[in-house]
């Protein structure tokens, strides 16, 4: 009984400190800002998974400095809805939604086919989208849901847009990666887990893939004035946490902890606009600085590896 007043007690005491220091903690959690004032009139931007989150917030902040912005949403309807959102925050904002499954191929491949006839430009890609720790799952191509659609899907897409971003140059991809990245490892030997299925290292895995793509693509892409950089965006109230009852818990008694959408996009909207980071490529950014990358996520035969059997599950060549 003793024991448990006095648990209790431990616990009402730091609830008390963190509500004494909410505001504190809230301008620390809020991270860095990307101070770039860039306009954008005359670029087209194209953003995944832009209907919530730190995708909408990132579109938002490109309509604004006046780019083009098409949102590649799985659900158009919530697409429209977003846009709709953007159109009345942004006077005059030139927004367009676009239907894209990553976890398709054949939508990836119609999404990239109409987008090739129908714009001439591309300066900015931002690789955005994506899911965690979702039961399991698989793509309708049969990979493993995280790295079938925040890597392959992201892969496929970039491959068949990379022409017109060359022609688009200079331009820029951004890829949303995360801290998780730190904990993942690739399991070449059972990339979409027949043998044993962890979500959260599932997640992980797929956001060092997204770290590893990032360097293998700048390696690819020198001398091209097409620079690729990955992002890890804070940790964000979003709908990422849909899958996960724990997360959500735990995010929602320590809201002072977390970013905000707007606050998330900032290191994603940095690597696309900030005129210093014109020919920096290969890099990892978070809160709008250069950031850790783990030694898995370094590794340049790893990186070559994932490349060549990503190509092989995808069917394609890229040199
Ligand atoms: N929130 C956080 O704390 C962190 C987020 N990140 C990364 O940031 C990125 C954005 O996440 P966030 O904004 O937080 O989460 P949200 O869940 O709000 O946004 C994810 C977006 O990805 C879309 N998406 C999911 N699956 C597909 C698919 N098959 N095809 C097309 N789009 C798809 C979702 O569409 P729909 O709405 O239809 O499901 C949604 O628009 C992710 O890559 C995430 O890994 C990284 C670190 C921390
Ligand atoms: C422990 C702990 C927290 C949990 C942080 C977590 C669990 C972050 C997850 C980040 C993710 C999922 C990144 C996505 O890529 C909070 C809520 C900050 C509050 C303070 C204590």
């Amino acid at each position: 009984m003793l024991m448990l007043v006095v648990i209790a007690s431990g616990l009402g005491v730091v609830a008390l400190i963190l509500r004494l220091f909410s505001p504190q903690i809230r301008k620390y959690a809020a991270g860095g800002v990307c101070r770039s004032t860039a306009r954008l009139d005359g670029k087209v931007a194209l953003i995944t998974g832009a209907n919530s989150g730190i995708g909408k917030e990132t579109a938002l902040d490109l309509a604004s400095r006046g780019a083009r912005v098409i949102l590649a949403c799985r659900d158009v309807e919530k697409g429209e809805e977003a846009a709709t959102e953007i159109r009345t925050r942004v006077g005059g904002a030139k927004v367009e939604v676009r239907e894209l499954d990553l976890a398709d191929t054949c939508s990836i491949r119609a999404f990239a086919q109409r987008f090739l006839r129908e714009v001439d430009h591309l300066h900015i890609l931002v690789n955005n989208a994506g899911i965690m720790m979702c039961p399991y799952m698989k793509t309708v191509d049969g990979f493993e849901m995280h790295i079938g659609v925040s890597h392959l899907g992201h892969f496929l897409l970039t491959y068949l847009l990379i022409g017109l971003l060359k022609r688009s140059a200079p331009s820029r991809i951004v890829v949303v990666s995360s801290l998780a990245h730190n904990f993942g490892w690739i399991r070449f030997h059972d990339l979409h887990s027949h043998g044993s299925y962890n979500s959260g290292l599932a997640y992980c895995q797929s956001k060092l893939a997204n770290v590893l793509f990032t360097r293998e693509l700048a390696r690819r892409l020198h001398g091209s004035n097409v620079t690729v950089n990955s992002v890890h965006p804070g940790t964000v109230r979003s709908e990422l946490m849909r899958h996960s009852t724990a997360m959500s818990l735990l995010f929602a008694v320590f809201p002072m902890f977390l970013k905000t959408p707007k606050e998330g996009a900032q290191t994603s909207v940095y690597c696309a606009v900030a005129e210093e980071l014109q020919s920096i490529s290969g890099k990892h950014f978070s809160d709008c600085a250069p950031a850790f990358v783990a030694p898995q996520g370094r590794n340049e035969e790893t990186a070559r590896t994932l490349w060549d059997v990503s190509c092989e599950l995808l069917g394609i060549e890229w040199d």
